[in-house]
């Protein structure tokens, strides 16, 4: 499947795998956050990159970072994640050097406005992965993802259901994305990697 998602993403710059990870899996990551205490959990924030739109009227979603310390299941993905960041910079010399991730919950309503995950020249996050964790999920559940190309025309690349197990990989400068409005409770993991701009001046990412 690497192989397939380095394909992909040479040819088209993005890449949706079905099945990605093995169910079980998929199943313990959703135990692993549902398990988290909702006091635990933020509000998710867009930055500084939306003028003077409100936070919610941007994005819905709540999330926690990953980190091992979640457990077996976490640091599974995370395994996963340096694999998929190795074979990557084997075969496509992206460079890839550091990797974040959470999970999400978008409560029935919640949405994501489209936006970029990265801008332009900012060399932070390269690529961005979206793994769905709800076992069963219906085109009447909305929540889709809609994948665009570039800025200027927006036109519809894909459209991406939730459903657990789906992985979703593209170049976080390129693609413009959103989340409609779920009908039900969506869960999901949402990752960044990011190469490497230390300097003498700064180290990336903080100690
Ligand atoms: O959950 C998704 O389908 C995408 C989430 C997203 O775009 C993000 O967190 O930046
Ligand atoms: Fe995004």
């Amino acid at each position: 499947m690497f192989d397939l998602i380095a394909s992909d993403l040479r040819s088209k710059g993005y890449s949706i795998q079905k099945n990605a990870l093995p169910r079980g899996l998929i199943s313990e990551l959703l135990d692993t956050f549902t398990d988290i205490p909702s006091e635990a959990l933020k509000q998710a924030g867009i930055g500084r990159a939306h003028g003077q739109q409100s936070n919610a009227e941007i994005r819905r979603d709540e999330i926690a970072w990953i980190e091992s310390t979640h457990g077996g299941a976490a640091g599974r993905w995370l395994e996963f994640s340096a694999q998929l960041q190795q074979y990557l910079n084997r075969t496509l010399m992206l460079g890839l050097f550091s990797f974040e991730s959470h999970f999400a919950h978008y409560a029935p309503g919640a949405f994501y406005r489209t936006h970029v995950d990265a801008f332009k020249g900012q060399a932070n996050r390269i690529l961005s992965v979206v793994l769905y964790l709800n076992p069963e999920w219906g085109p009447e559940d909305g929540g889709e993802m809609i994948l665009y190309s570039d800025l200027g025309t927006q036109d519809v690349l894909e459209t991406v259901q939730p459903q657990g197990g789906t992985l979703a990989v593209f170049l976080s400068e390129d693609f413009p994305h959103e989340v409609l409005p779920a009908k039900r409770h969506r869960y999901s993991i949402a990752g960044w990697y990011r190469v490497n701009t230390s300097s003498t001046m700064r180290i990336d990412p903080p100690a």
